[in-house]
């Protein structure tokens, strides 16, 4: 790592157990905190997630003061089991609907803007298992203990159920063979953040609302390059949760997750004048066997983009166009 990454990697890199939740309600000072879960048919998840974040940290610890699920056009019980666990509901299409309807998980956080009140927004994927209120308490360590930090992005070991058993490791594909080569390769500040494209992050509503959302799977490497370019890595920070289960989608799953976040750094590097803009849709073909031969199987992947929540006064909706 040059330098500059290895001073931010060992300044800013945080144990999330270090962190205590009575220390951290003391240090609040009036400021809000919203965690936000996006959650599309998690009903098998959600709610020991949300049981566990209100118990912990709403009734015995009043660290938290908004849980918020936002269902992303489930077709299962993801809200009633949310609701049942004690979760705000909020549907996707129903936040903003003048501003038009479009699916995927970075629309889902990009809506929770309108309708969370937190000074600090915690984001946590709906889909993990073993969860530990802790993840937020580390997560809110660092912006409840230093003004300069921003934004907090989690990592963790990241196990790998094949199907067949859960391996130690071997999760984050994405991130290993597309997102963090491309970091590497484009935007090196970002070498020193372990997991660029964790589902558990948390940052400042100020800082939240000045930055475009990716609408698809593509929000988490557009929002890590985003953030860097608007607080730099002195407004960054990291921290160790220990381990992350969650659902570990298909190779097929991620191939189209992956097209997604190669279309966002397209659009990133467009605006840097390295790269002709990201086309609003491209055909991805994939092959399944069937029998004796290979048939293809083709999908139109694309992603567009939600304007800075600061804007939406004045900015009509924004798609297929990149900033
Ligand atoms: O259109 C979508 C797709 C995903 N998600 C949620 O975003 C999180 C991460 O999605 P997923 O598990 O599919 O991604 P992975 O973690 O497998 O990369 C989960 O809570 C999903 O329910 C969502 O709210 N809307
Ligand atoms: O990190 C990754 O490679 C992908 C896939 O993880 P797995 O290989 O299924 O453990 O998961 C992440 O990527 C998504 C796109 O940014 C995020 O939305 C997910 O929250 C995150 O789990």
């Amino acid at each position: 790592m040059r330098a500059e990454v290895q001073d931010w990697y060992s300044a800013r890199s945080f144990q999330g157990s270090v962190f205590d939740r009575w220390d951290l309600v003391a240090r609040k000072q009036g400021q809000r905190v919203s965690v936000v879960l996006p959650a599309k048919n998690e009903s098998a998840t959600i709610g020991a997630i949300v049981t566990a974040l209100r118990a912990e940290l709403m009734e015995e610890v009043p660290l938290l003061d908004e849980l918020i699920v936002i269902d992303s056009n489930s077709t299962d019980d993801t809200s009633a089991v949310a609701a049942n666990a004690g979760a705000l509901i909020a549907h996707q299409d129903q936040i903003l609907p003048d501003a038009g309807c479009i699916p995927g998980k970075g629309e889902a956080l990009w809506k929770s803007l309108a309708i969370a009140s937190g000074d600090i927004i915690v984001f946590i994927d709906a889909d993990l298992h073993g969860f530990e209120a802790q993840f937020a308490v580390g997560l809110l360590g660092p912006l409840l203990t230093d003004p300069r930090i921003h934004f907090v992005k989690s990592y963790y070991d990241r196990p790998l159920d094949n199907g067949v058993r859960v391996m130690p490791a071997g999760g984050g594909r994405v991130t290993e063979l597309v997102a963090r080569p491309l970091l590497n390769l484009f935007w090196p500040q970002l070498a020193g953040v372990v997991q660029p494209l964790s589902g558990e992050y948390a940052a400042r509503r100020s800082l939240l609302e000045c930055i475009p959302f990716v609408s698809g799977y593509g929000v988490e490497i557009g929002m890590l390059i985003d953030v860097l370019e608007t607080v730099g890595l002195g407004g960054m920070a990291q921290v160790d949760l220990g381990e992350r289960r969650h659902r570990n989608s298909t190779d097929g799953e991620l191939a189209r997750m992956a097209m997604q976040i190669q279309l966002t750094v397209q659009s990133r590097l467009h605006r840097r004048g390295l790269a002709q803009a990201a086309p609003p849709t491209v055909e991805l073909t994939q092959f399944l066997r069937d029998g004796e031969h290979y048939i293809g199987d083709s999908t139109v992947i694309g992603v567009s983009e939600r304007p800075p929540m600061l804007e939406i006064g004045q900015h009509s909706f924004t798609t297929g166009k990149w900033a």
